[in-house]
């Protein structure tokens, strides 16, 4: 039902943005608290657009829940401070990242004023240095008067990405690790939260080409109730547009009823839809896989000829909520986070909790990235088991209640960081990685991991059902459907101090490996 809710609501808000010039759309929330003695916070969301992808559904569930906390973590003493970020398309993965890099207004006023006349442009130079010999001399007395103190900015500009990261049918998305794993980007950003959608994927078709497609009903293939088509009626299919990701989550159904339709992949599922909503009134035997979302006549108006096409029924995506950190970690007093997910309070106390851990079910969630880059080939020695290990062991040593705790670390290697070695090689005539280290280039070529870590508390059922007696009911969950009263917030102290302290130390890391943190935060 909460997915179902979810659903619509980003149908409605990707329907208002479609209809917006230019595309950007508040995000509605609730509740917003100015908080007093701090410079407000006004955010830009870039996603993968066009609207009605899945990114964008992402960020629409995500953006009413980032709120500014100060640096300790805490909100402040009035409250959660609620960021509302207004929401921007970017046509790739790497276009939305890049977006949230370039935000920054003064790169905006730039570039308005390099468009005025040339007489106009001499104008707003006179009354800027009038203006700011005004301030100056503002500022002079207000110094004298002991006011200087006062004079704060009142507003600053943080600028966030939302990038699919992986999929649990088809695994990395390989543009957000490109960015993770880069020297030069993964520098200048910050993960601050992540959210998982579970995704359904829909063969979407023209109006014309679903009645050209569609075979007219008989007694023994009735047509199915709610207009998809049958599965027969789709080998006239020619073509197949998605994001490369969607296609690769249905990639047996493709293999199984549309082996004859050539796969073609575009910038996002949302592209895909665009392309077949812009063939006229003509049949053109062409199809996309997207979301429900992009079906609707208030976004492209196309056809659902198939539902739920994925391979797997529990098919979800992660998306990474990044912050943009260029320059602006000098000045910022506060901190952006994502508030978990609430849930409704349990029907009854007596249902059992869900979970992996025998009669305990999740209560916190601390994840963290970490970059590794090292020279060393795959994994030389074995050190990156022994440093996650270490990880592990002084995260749980953190931890004032052991047996409640949980802590898992893994990592993975990107692939595509070419060694440089290698290139090289390549020029001279193709000589394998193994040449390059036979050569005498000593057996090392730089690659980088990036590692994982996760630490979970976890409540005991017999501790549970007591905070359900004393509390009368839960007010929040994990997303795993667990039951209880998860308010306290014993725990993220310890656990994310202690993932901080277990990354910023490097004991079992041969030296020369560079390490970097990418981000700590609470996950729901
Ligand atoms: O194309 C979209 O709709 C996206 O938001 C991208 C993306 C991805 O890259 O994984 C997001 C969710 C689905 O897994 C399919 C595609």
């Amino acid at each position: 039902m909460a997915a179902a809710a979810a659903e619509e609501a980003a149908a409605a808000a990707a329907t208002a943005a479609t209809k917006s010039e230019p595309m950007a759309v508040a995000a509605s929330h609730t509740g917003t608290r100015p908080v007093s003695d701090e410079p407000k916070v006004k955010a830009r969301l870039h996603y993968l657009g066009p609207p009605g992808t899945y990114s964008h559904q992402a960020a629409l569930i995500i953006a009413p829940r980032i709120v500014r906390r100060r640096r300790n973590g805490e909100p402040s003493s009035d409250g959660d401070d609620v960021v509302a970020p207004l929401l921007f398309p970017a046509p790739t993965i790497e276009a939305a990242f890049q977006a949230a890099l370039n935000d920054d207004r003064r790169l905006e006023a730039n570039r308005v004023e390099k468009q005025e006349p040339e007489q106009e442009r001499e104008k707003q130079e006179r009354e800027k240095q009038e203006r700011e010999k005004q301030e100056r001399e503002k500022q002079e007395r207000e110094k004298q008067e002991g006011y200087y103190a006062a004079r704060r900015a009142t507003t600053t500009t943080r600028s966030l990405a939302l990038l699919p990261y992986e999929n649990s049918t088809y695994g990395p998305v390989v543009d957000t690790y490109d960015i993770l794993a880069a020297p030069s980007t993964s520098s200048s950003l910050s993960v601050i939260g992540d959210i998982l959608l579970p995704v359904s994927h829909c063969l979407l078709v023209s109006r014309a080409t679903h009645g050209a497609l569609r075979s007219p009903p008989s007694s023994d293939f009735p047509h199915e109730t709610d207009g998809q088509l049958r599965l027969e009626d789709l080998t006239q299919i020619r073509k197949v547009y998605s994001h490369g990701q969607a296609l690769g989550q249905c990639r047996r159904f493709l293999d199984a009823y549309l082996p004859q339709a050539a796969r073609v992949a575009v910038d996002s599922t949302g592209d895909g839809a665009v392309r077949i909503g812009s063939g006229g009134g003509a049949a053109t035997f062409e199809a996309c896989i997207a979301s429900e979302v992009c079906a609707r006549d208030e976004i492209y108006g196309l056809s659902i000829a198939r539902r739920a096409i994925q391979d797997r029924s529990d098919n979800t995506t992660r998306f990474l909520l990044i912050e943009a950190t260029d320059g602006l970690e000098a000045d910022v007093s506060s901190t952006l986070t994502v508030l978990p997910r609430s849930k409704p309070p349990p029907s009854s106390s007596k249902s059992p909790p869900q979970g992996n851990d025998a009669g305990n079910v999740p209560r916190k969630t601390v994840r963290a990235i970490v970059r590794i880059e090292t020279t060393l080939a795959v994994d030389g020695g074995g050190f990156l088991q022994d440093w996650l290990y270490h990880c592990r062991d002084r995260t749980k040593q953190q931890q004032p209640q052991e047996k409640n705790s949980r802590a898992t670390a893994w990592a993975r290697k990107i692939d595509r960081v070419v060694p440089k070695v290698r290139e090289e090689d390549e020029k001279d005539g193709g000589l394998s990685m193994n040449d390059g280290r036979q050569r005498g280039e000593g057996s090392s070529w730089p690659c980088v991991y990036l590692v994982e870590m996760e630490a979970r508390n976890v409540l005991r059922r017999e501790d549970e059902e007591g905070s359900h007696l004393r509390q009368g009911g839960g007010e929040e969950g994990g997303d795993d459907g667990s039951q209880g009263a998860y308010n306290s917030d014993d725990g993220w102290d310890s656990i994310s101090s202690a993932l901080d302290i277990a990354y910023r130390t490097s004991d079992p890391l041969p030296s020369g490996e560079k390490v970097r943190r990418l981000g700590v935060w609470q996950s729901s």
